[in-house]
C-alpha cells in the first residue's frame, strides 16, 4: 500500500471517527507493511494497540478493504525504536537553579494512593488504563490527561499513582502535583510578593504538572490566564499534564472557552459512580490491610456484602464507615456483625437510604430539557415531550423501586405497557444515540447528588 493510499484512508477515517479520536489513536499510527492479507501498523505502546484494535479496528480493516487493498487482519506492534509521535522535550528555558525536587511547589504524594491499591472494576476501568498508559512515560500521547468524576471515586488517587510510578521509572523527574486552589494560592502569593518570574519559571520548568480539582479556577480570572499561559508552555515542551475535575470541561461554567477548548484537546475520561462489585472489591481490598492494624477482628459472613450494598455514596464514606465500624469492633472487643454495623452504622444507613422518588425524577428530567412539568406528564404526543417522558420512564423504573403500574399512575394514570414500551425505547436509543447516553449519565448523577 503507498502512503497516499494510506493517507486517503486517514482522511475516511477522520470523518467517521471524528477529530479527538483521530487525533488520540488513528494520527499515531504508523502504517508498516501489507503482507499475506495482514495490514500492520506500528503503534507507540501496546496499550494504544489494543484499544486502538478493539475500538477501531474494524472501521480501518473496511476502510482498507474499501480502498481496493485485499486485506483480512489488521495487526498493531510496538517498534523497537521510539516513534516520532508528538513533539518530546525541546530545550529547557534559561531557568533559575531549582533542580532539587524538593524546591517543587507541590503537595505531598499520599503513600497509600498507588496503583497496588486501586481496585479496577468497569465503571474506572478507562480512566485506570490511561493513568496506566501515562504513568509508562516515554512519549506525550495524550495531553492533557483530563479525569473526571463525582466526589471520592478516585481521581486523587489515580493522579497520585501516576506520579509514584513515574518517579519510580525516572529518578529526578520533576512532578508536581497540586491542587488549582493551591496554584491560585502560589499565585497570588508570587503577585503580592512581586516575584512572578520565578513563579513563572518553576512551573514551567516540571516535567509533569498534575492539578487536582480545576474546576475551583472557574470565575478566578487572572488565575485563569495564568493557568492558560502555563498549561500552553508546558505542551510546547512536550511535557505531561495531567488535570481532575468533578465535572466534564464543557460543564465547568466559569472557565474561558479557550481553556475549556484546551482541556479538551487530550483524553477525556470519567469515573463513573461505582457499582456494587467494584464496592466490595475495594472493601474487601481494605480489610486484608486493615487486618494488620486490628489483628484480634472478626467479621462476621455478609457484612461487606452489606457495606456495599447500602453505602453506595462515594468510596470515601465507604472507607470512612468501614474504619469506624473496624475500630468500634475492636475496642468493644465484638464480633462485626450485621446488628453491630446496623447500630454503628445508623447515620451514615439512614443518609445513604435516601430514597429518589419518581416526582423528583420528574422535576429534573423537565428542568434539564427545559418544558413544563404538566407537559412532561400530560398527553401530548410531539417529540419535543414525547422523549423527555420517556427518559423519565427510564429513570423511574431503574433508580426507583417502583412497579411499572405505579410509575404509569404517576405519569397521568398511563397503561404500564406504555411506561414498558418507553423504558425499552430509551435502552435502545442509549446505545446508539450519545446524546441520549450523556443526558442520563448528568441526569443520574444530579439524582444521585
Ligand atoms: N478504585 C479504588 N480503589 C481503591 N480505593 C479507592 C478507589 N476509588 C477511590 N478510592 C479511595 O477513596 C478515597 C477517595 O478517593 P479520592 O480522594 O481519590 O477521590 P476524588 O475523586 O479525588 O475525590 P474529590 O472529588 O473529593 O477530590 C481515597 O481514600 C481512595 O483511596
Amino acid at each position: 500500500m503507498t502512503e497516499e493510499t494510506w493517507g486517503n484512508i486517514r482522511n475516511e477515517l477522520l470523518k467517521s471517527v471524528g477529530k479527538n479520536n483521530y487525533s488520540n489513536w488513528i494520527e499515531p499510527l504508523e502504517f508498516f507493511e501489507l503482507e499475506d492479507g495482514v495490514a500492520t501498523f506500528l503503534v507507540p505502546t501496546q496499550f494504544m494497540g489494543n484499544w486502538v484494535s478493539r475500538n477501531f479496528g474494524e472501521q480501518i480493516l473496511r476502510e482498507l478493504s474499501n480502498a481496493g487493498e485485499s486485506v483480512s487482519r489488521v495487526a498493531f506492534s510496538v517498534p523497537q525504536r521510539p516513534l516520532a509521535t508528538k513533539p518530546k522535550a525541546v530545550t529547557k528555558p534559561a531557568l533559575p537553579e531549582v533542580n532539587d525536587s524538593r524546591d517543587l511547589p507541590g503537595a505531598p504524594l499520599d503513600a497509600r494512593f498507588t496503583f497496588d491499591s486501586f481496585v479496577v472494576g468497569k465503571p474506572n476501568e478507562l480512566a485506570h488504563a490511561a493513568a496506566r498508559r501515562v504513568a509508562e512515560g516515554g512519549p506525550v500521547t495524550f495531553n492533557p490527561l483530563f479525569l473526571y468524576g463525582g466526589v471520592g471515586l478516585g481521581k486523587t488517587h489515580l493522579m497520585h499513582s501516576i506520579a509514584w510510578e513515574l518517579q519510580r521509572r525516572e529518578k529526578g523527574l520533576r512532578i508536581v502535583y497540586l491542587s488549582a486552589e493551591q496554584f491560585m494560592y502560589r499565585f497570588v502569593q508570587a503577585l503580592r510578593d512581586k516575584d512572578m518570574i520565578a513563579f513563572k519559571q518553576l512551573f514551567r520548568s516540571v516535567d509533569v504538572l498534575m492539578i487536582d480539582d480545576v474546576q475551583f479556577i472557574a470565575g478566578k480570572d487572572a488565575t485563569q490566564e495564568e493557568f492558560f499561559h502555563t498549561f500552553n508552555a508546558l505542551v510546547d515542551q512536550g511535557k505531561q499534564i495531567i488535570v481532575s475535575s468533578d465535572r466534564a470541561p464543557t460543564e465547568i461554567t466559569g472557565i474561558e472557552d479557550r481553556i475549556v477548548s484546551r482541556l479538551q484537546s487530550g483524553l477525556v475520561v470519567d469515573l463513573h459512580p461505582t457499582n456494587y462489585e467494584l464496592r466490595l472489591g475495594i472493601l474487601q481490598q481494605k480489610v486484608e490491610k486493615y487486618s494488620e492494624q486490628f489483628p484480634n477482628l472478626e467479621i462476621a459472613d455478609g457484612v461487606l456484602e452489606f457495606l456495599a450494598h447500602r453505602i453506595s455514596t462515594n468510596v470515601r464514606v465507604l472507607e470512612g464507615a468501614m474504619m469506624r465500624l473496624f475500630a468500634f469492633g475492636s475496642l468493644v472487643g465484638r464480633e462485626v456483625t450485621l446488628e453491630l454495623a446496623q447500630d454503628c452504622l445508623s447515620d451514615i444507613l439512614r443518609h445513604s437510604d435516601r430514597k429518589i422518588t419518581v416526582e423528583e425524577i420528574q422535576r429534573k428530567v423537565s428542568d434539564h430539557y427545559n418544558i413544563r412539568l404538566s407537559d412532561l406528564i400530560g398527553p401530548k404526543r410531539v417529540r419535543t415531550f414525547a422523549r423527555p417522558r420517556q427518559v423519565a420512564m427510564y429513570l423511574a423504573k431503574t433508580m426507583t423501586s417502583r412497579s411499572l403500574p405505579e410509575i404509569g399512575r404517576r405519569f397521568g394514570g398511563r397503561d404500564h405497557t406504555t411506561i414498558m414500551h418507553g423504558v425499552r425505547k430509551i435502552e435502545e436509543l442509549k446505545q446508539q444515540d450519545s446524546q441520549i447516553a450523556d443526558d442520563l449519565e448528568l441526569l443520574r448523577r444530579s439524582l444521585e447528588a
